[in-house]
């Protein structure tokens, strides 16, 4: 806990929901899981034979590519694949190296062999570019930026045509979100906007299930800006040391650059302005404000931009049109669909949002927040340009890293050779 607060910045209680709970999380169910796999066996077999499936591991290895922003991905994302046989080529993100490598060390103290899990630091391109150069690639386990993931796919692509691997490498992948939160006018408002501020801004909306565009009513507008403010003027941003923190810096020069840059567009755009925050301060860390700016039009690209920090844009709509702005929440989001959440209590409102946006969000929430899914409960992961889908906390995904061999036993003769209707 205290390597991944120092590490990524994070408060007491986002380091124990990372690097204890849900990495306790990860290892103890995905121990059930694999038992699970196992157990999947055939359930008829003829009389004079028998059959299983051998749930072997993938003849090669599989190429473990981590975030900066969860101790517990990380962790997962080795030790899922391992668990079932396989040998992992873990590079973790030049941001997470300290809470990783410290990880690395206590599965070796508690027994890990050598070399089931190699540990190889550097350069992302280069460490890359040699484990996809091999032959014996089976699989690539990445949770990072969808862009990243597309130059893998592109090159694993290119090694398939050219016939490079073995295997087809299985492809599996976590990757970026542009997540909402629909407020519908019969929503309690005081409830959407508690988990508005954790899903926007706590972690400094570091986390891929953050939210960062908000639909609100125009009927309820005034009431949950108000409350917003009221509730943020109660927030403390500073030092992850500091218990009172609620959220602290962003992860480093490049991602403050990144958003304070699309700050500073946004701050000279006519059709954004600014609600709530805006301030920013690098002279001791990196710290960005909480921030909201509204947007008088549904068609403005901050609605698909992934910025990943504390920076929420939000759209002011008629109460009527709720109906056709379903359509438009699917379609905008930047071609990502990680996660979203309805505010309601009409059930006839929520119904339809849930059936409208069947595709816009791999994990859908109904009066809670986008963020904070639960191992053994919400598995996690979004299709479209969130990535492989093959949900993270579920049996599903350590699948993708079995190569099962189906055995049939016979315990008679073969007495002809031609056929009943050969005679
Ligand atoms: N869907 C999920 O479960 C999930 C979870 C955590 C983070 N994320 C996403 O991850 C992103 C934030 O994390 P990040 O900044 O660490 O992502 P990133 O894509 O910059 O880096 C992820 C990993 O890829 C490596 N990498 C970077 N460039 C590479 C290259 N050219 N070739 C090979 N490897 C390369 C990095 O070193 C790191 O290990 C966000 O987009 C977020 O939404 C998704
Ligand atoms: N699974 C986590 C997000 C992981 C990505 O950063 C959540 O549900 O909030």
């Amino acid at each position: 806990m205290a390597a991944t607060m120092l590490g990524q910045g994070k408060n007491a209680w986002q380091a124990e929901i990372d690097a204890a709970a849900e990495l306790a999380d990860f290892y103890r169910f995905n121990v059930s899981y694999a038992e699970e796999i196992y157990s999947r066996q055939p359930t008829l077999n003829e009389k004079g034979q028998s059959g299983k499936t051998d749930w072997r591991p993938l003849e090669g290895f599989v190429y473990a590519v981590s975030p900066f922003n969860f101790t517990a991905i990380g962790g997962n994302l080795v030790s899922g694949p391992a668990l079932l046989g396989n040998v992992v080529l873990w590079k973790p993100s030049p941001s997470n190296i300290y809470a990783s490598y410290l990880l690395y060390k206590i599965l070796r103290e508690a027994g890990l062999p050598p070399n089931v899990i190699q540990f190889i630091n550097g350069d992302a391109e280069l460490v890359t570019k040699v484990a996809l150069e091999h032959r014996e690639l089976s699989a690539i386990n990445f949770t990072g930026s969808s862009d990243v993931f597309r130059s893998l796919y592109g090159k694993i692509a290119d090694g398939v045509k050219a016939k490079k691997y073995r295997d087809f490498p299985r492809l599996v992948a976590e990757t970026s979100g542009k997540n909402f939160h629909l407020i519908h006018q019969s929503a309690d408002i005081s409830n959407a906007v508690k988990h508005t501020i954790r899903a926007s801004f706590e972690y400094s909306g570091q986390k891929c299930s953050a939210c960062s565009r908000i639909y609100i009513p125009e009927s309820r507008a005034k009431e949950f800006f108000s409350e917003m403010k009221q509730e943020l003027s109660q927030v403390k941003m500073g030092h992850p040391e500091d218990f009172q923190s609620f959220l602290g810096p962003v992860i480093n020069q490049a991602a403050f650059d990144k958003i304070t840059s699309a700050m500073e567009k946004a701050n000279k755009d006519n059709h954004l302005q600014l609600a709530v925050g805006g301030g920013y301060n690098s002279s001791k860390g990196y710290f960005i404000e909480p921030t909201i700016y509204t947007s008088d039009t549904l068609d403005h690209p901050l609605f698909d931009q992934e910025l990943f920090g504390p920076v929420l844009v939000a759209y002011v709509y008629p109460d009527a049109e709720f109906d056709s702005l379903l359509g438009a929440i699917d379609k905008q989001g930047g071609g990502f669909a990680l996660t979203g959440a309805i505010f309601a209590n009409d059930q006839a409102a929520i119904r339809k949002a849930e059936n409208e946006l069947r595709y816009a969000a791999g994990n859908f929430y109904t009066n809670c927040k986008t963020t904070g899914a639960v191992i053994g409960q919400q598995s996690f992961g979004g299709a479209r340009s969130s990535g492989t889908n093959d949900k993270a906390g579920s049996a599903n995904m350590l699948m993708r890293f079995t190569a099962p061999r189906t055995l049939k036993e016979e315990y008679h003769s073969l007495n002809n050779v031609l056929y009943p209707s050969n005679a």
